[in-house]
């Protein structure tokens, strides 16, 4: 089979720059172009050289539509308002979409439903090996463990980041509600201030600290009365991620169109 032809979108980025080293290093695929949105410092420039990699021929462009119709995927790391529109052409091309990017709300998680319908869409707010198998952890732990052991699920990122809790630390969090068999949007708490009153029994805590160039801490805590266990995750370079996001374009190019998971790709 030959070389998966695969757009990095947000080429510019921390991990646009990531995956295009990914995919340099990577067998069976290949950076056939490389998007940055209209207006950036980036255009023109060539996508290898950004990512430090040697020269690759691939131009920075402003046009996803012409780049989409040649390529069988798209890595894309962006923003959620970027997504949703990158996953309309996916949608139309019917071609892989990877999804990194964090932070969507219940309107952009529709739009990115009704894409799957056509494009092949891998999307998780973690693409890391360590951190889908920490959430079957946690599943387990939460499942085994009854209400009278408190989660909080605990997360540090770099001053850079722009959305909290982390698209990780939620996916914890769903699978903490997972094993408990509860609605994970019912029960959490994301932010605590002032005169709160006593724990509600049952809820799933969330706090989000920042600082730094950490790459992404994450610690599901369960506590209990005289003992605590904590399950934690500390990522310490974004190849991780990126090597993940490769594998998921290469398996989702076998896949029927539909919406997937790291789970699905990984087999966990
Ligand atoms: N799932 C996972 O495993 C991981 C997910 N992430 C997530 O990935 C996302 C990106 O993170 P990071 O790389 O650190 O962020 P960056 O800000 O470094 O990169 C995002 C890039 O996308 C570009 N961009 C924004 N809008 C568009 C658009 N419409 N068209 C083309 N490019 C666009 C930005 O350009 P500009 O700066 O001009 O806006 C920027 O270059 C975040 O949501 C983060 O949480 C990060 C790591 C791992
Ligand atoms: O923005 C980041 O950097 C990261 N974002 C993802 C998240 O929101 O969980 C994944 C990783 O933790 C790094």
């Amino acid at each position: 089979m030959s070389d998966m032809r695969l757009v990095v979108v947000g080429a510019g980025g921390r991990m646009g720059r990531q995956l295009v080293q990914a995919i340099t290093e990577m067998s069976g695929v290949t950076v056939c172009a490389a998007i940055e949105r209209e207006g950036s410092k980036f255009l023109g420039q060539d996508a290898g050289t950004l990512a430090g990699v040697g020269e690759l021929g691939v131009p920075l462009t402003d046009d996803p539509l012409a780049a989409f119709v040649k390529a069988e995927g798209v890595l894309d790391f962006t923003r959620p308002d970027a997504t949703v529109g990158f996953a309309e052409l996916t949608a139309q091309a019917r071609i892989v979409h990877v999804i990194g990017t964090t932070g969507f709300d219940a309107a952009h998680e529709a739009k990115i439903e009704a894409a799957a319908r056509h494009a092949r869409i891998v999307k998780s707010g973690n693409m890391s090996l360590g951190v889908n198998l920490l959430a079957e952890l946690v599943r387990s732990a939460a499942r085994a463990l009854d209400e009278d052991f408190d989660i909080e699920i605990v997360e540090m990122h770099h001053r850079h980041k722009v959305d909290a809790p982390s698209g990780t630390a939620l996916l914890l969090g769903e699978a903490a509600a997972g094993g408990r068999e509860i609605d994970l949007k019912a029960r959490s708490v994301r932010v605590r201030d002032g005169h709160t009153g006593e724990r509600p029994v049952g809820d799933i805590g969330f706090a989000s600290l920042r600082g730094g160039s950490v790459v992404g801490d994450h610690t599901v805590i369960l506590a209990g009365e005289g003992e605590r266990i904590e399950l934690t995750h500390k990522a310490q370079d974004r190849a991780i991620f990126a090597r993940g996001a490769v594998k998921a374009a290469l398996w989702a190019r076998r896949q029927k169109p539909g919406l997937y998971s790291m789970v699905d790709v990984l087999g966990l």
